[in-house]
């Protein structure tokens, strides 16, 4: 029998309108970060999102995870209103978000610790991770002994231990040299297959956009909407082939670089007139 359930989309935005004070004087001027975001992801789904820089990306990740709550609209997750962060939700940040006083098991230890896991369990849990993101090696290592890559990889390690079906992850392998990142990437892909995680992952970066989403979510400069998404419908597992070669991965790529491009032509023609 089919499962009911798996028809719930994993989160679900309605009318998203979000806009932030420029100062803290209460009669401030306000700038309009989201106008009206309408989206449904659905339970596995991986989902990147791009656009131009300051529509919005961040602020609906944030809004996504409550971590700030919008001005109007409604998020659901697997179909609960939510207003406030939750273990269904877990997220990734460029900036890794570990602590320097604790070494890598305890880093991914904390969450289960949080939850008041017992500690048998928290550490069996959290091995597991690390071994998934292959740093087992470095379990005593505190972050400032590890790379970029390394302390991204503590990072996933420590999201999937909150044991969220829903990662959030901003702008994850941004600060990370391209080698790395492509490795990273493949990582991923085969955690997101092991784990089926819906996955919400904003980059700047087209190749990774395409390469890495079931669907792409194209935002509009600010004031950000949703412009279009664009599903990719390439074979996986995608570092089995020379998935950049497939005619299907350059016709999307083609489509979001000119749709980018529009977008800045028409700002910097805005800006000098
Ligand atoms: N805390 C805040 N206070 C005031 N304005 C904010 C705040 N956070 C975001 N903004 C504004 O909201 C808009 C959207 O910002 P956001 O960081 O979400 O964009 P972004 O698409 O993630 O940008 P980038 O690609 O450069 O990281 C911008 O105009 C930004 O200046």
């Amino acid at each position: 029998m089919k499962d009911a359930t798996v028809d719930v989309p994993a989160i679900e935005l309605r009318g998203i309108r979000k806009t932030f004070a420029l100062s803290d004087d209460e009669n401030a001027q306000r700038v309009l970060a989201l106008d009206g975001i309408d989206l449904s992801i659905r339970q596995g789904e991986f989902l990147t999102i791009i656009g131009p820089s300051g529509c919005g990306k961040t602020t609906l990740l944030r809004i996504i995870a409550s971590l700030i709550l919008p001005d109007d609209g409604e998020v659901m997750v697997e179909g609960e209103t939510v207003r406030e962060p939750g273990l269904k939700r877990a997220m990734v940040f460029q900036t890794f978000g570990l602590f320097p006083w604790k070494t890598v098991i305890d880093n991914v230890m904390f969450p289960l610790q949080v939850r008041n896991e017992p500690a048998e369990t928290a550490r069996e849990t959290a091995m597991h991770h690390i071994r998934q993101v292959g740093l087992d090696r470095f379990v005593d290592a505190y972050p400032h002994q590890l790379s970029g890559g390394m302390q991204q990889r503590v990072g996933l390690a420590r999201a999937l231990s909150t044991g969220a079906d829903i990662l959030l992850m901003d702008e994850p392998f941004g600060a990370i040299d391209a080698q790395t990142r492509e490795l990273m990437q493949e990582e991923l892909m085969r955690i997101w297959q092991e784990e089926q995680k819906t996955v919400v992952f904003i980059t700047h970066d087209l190749d990774e956009a395409v390469l890495l989403a079931d669907r792409v979510l194209l935002m509009s400069r600010g004031p950000g909407r949703v412009r279009e998404t664009i599903p990719v419908e390439l074979p996986r597992p995608r570092f089995d082939y020379d998935v950049r070669g497939h005619e299907g991965f350059a016709k999307v790529r083609g489509h979001l670089w000119q749709a980018l491009r529009n977008d800045l032509v028409e700002q910097r023609a805005e800006e000098t007139s």
